[in-house]
């Protein structure tokens, strides 16, 4: 496959993936690719972390004006942030006419990778299992495919193309 058929959005847990694959799907697909984090921080000027720190509750609102800003720009590919699903309005602006990608990774890969002392963990390592715990339905809802991400990314990158090509019949 040459083209993307369909545009696509990545949703899933801190450290899954989704900024990586976004990217990598943009590169490969030759399309383009926005990250809802760096649009956030380009614009703001401030890194993510801190806006979350300062509220979440703010960070959400600033989260869902970028949704639509970005939406307007039409990418065929956009990755969120982890939490971008405990907002339904902002799903249901990202649901419309795109392919909605859960990237799961294992949690214990995550783990040992990430920087605990990202905001959302309170610099507790355990903080990240109860996350998965509230999430999972969330991710769940509002994904048409789940793609497990382990192992060589390339390897998951094929896997993606493959499940959304069977998804459309392609
Ligand atoms: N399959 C993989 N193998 C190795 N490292 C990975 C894999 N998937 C993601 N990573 C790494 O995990 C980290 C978090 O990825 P990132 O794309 O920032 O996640 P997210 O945007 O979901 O928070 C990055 O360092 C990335 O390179
Ligand atoms: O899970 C979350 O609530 C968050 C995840 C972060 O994005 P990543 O999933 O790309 O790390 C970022 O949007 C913000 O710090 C909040
Ligand atoms: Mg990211």
């Amino acid at each position: 496959m040459t083209r993307l058929e369909q545009d696509i959005c990545l949703i899933g847990m801190p450290g899954s993936g989704k900024s990586t694959i976004g990217k990598l799907l943009g590169q490969r697909f030759k399309v383009s690719f926005y990250d809802i984090d760096r649009y956030i921080e380009k614009k703001h000027q401030k890194k993510v972390s801190e806006i979350y720190k300062e509220s979440e509750e703010n960070f959400r609102v600033i989260e869902k004006i970028a949704i639509k800003e970005i939406i307007n720009l039409s990418p065929r590919i956009i990755s969120t942030g982890g939490g971008t699903v405990k907002s339904d309005s902002s799903m249901t602006l990202l649901k419309k006419d795109r392919l909605i990608l859960f990237i799961n990774r294992p949690i214990e890969e995550i783990k040992d990778e990430i920087d605990i002392n990202r905001p959302i963990f309170s610099n507790d390592s355990t903080r990240i299992y109860k996350l998965y715990e509230e999430r999972y339905p969330l991710y769940k809802r509002y994904s048409d495919i789940e793609i497990i991400n382990s192992g060589d990314i390339n390897l998951v990158i094929k896997k993606i193309i493959n499940k959304v090509n069977y998804n459309l019949g392609v």
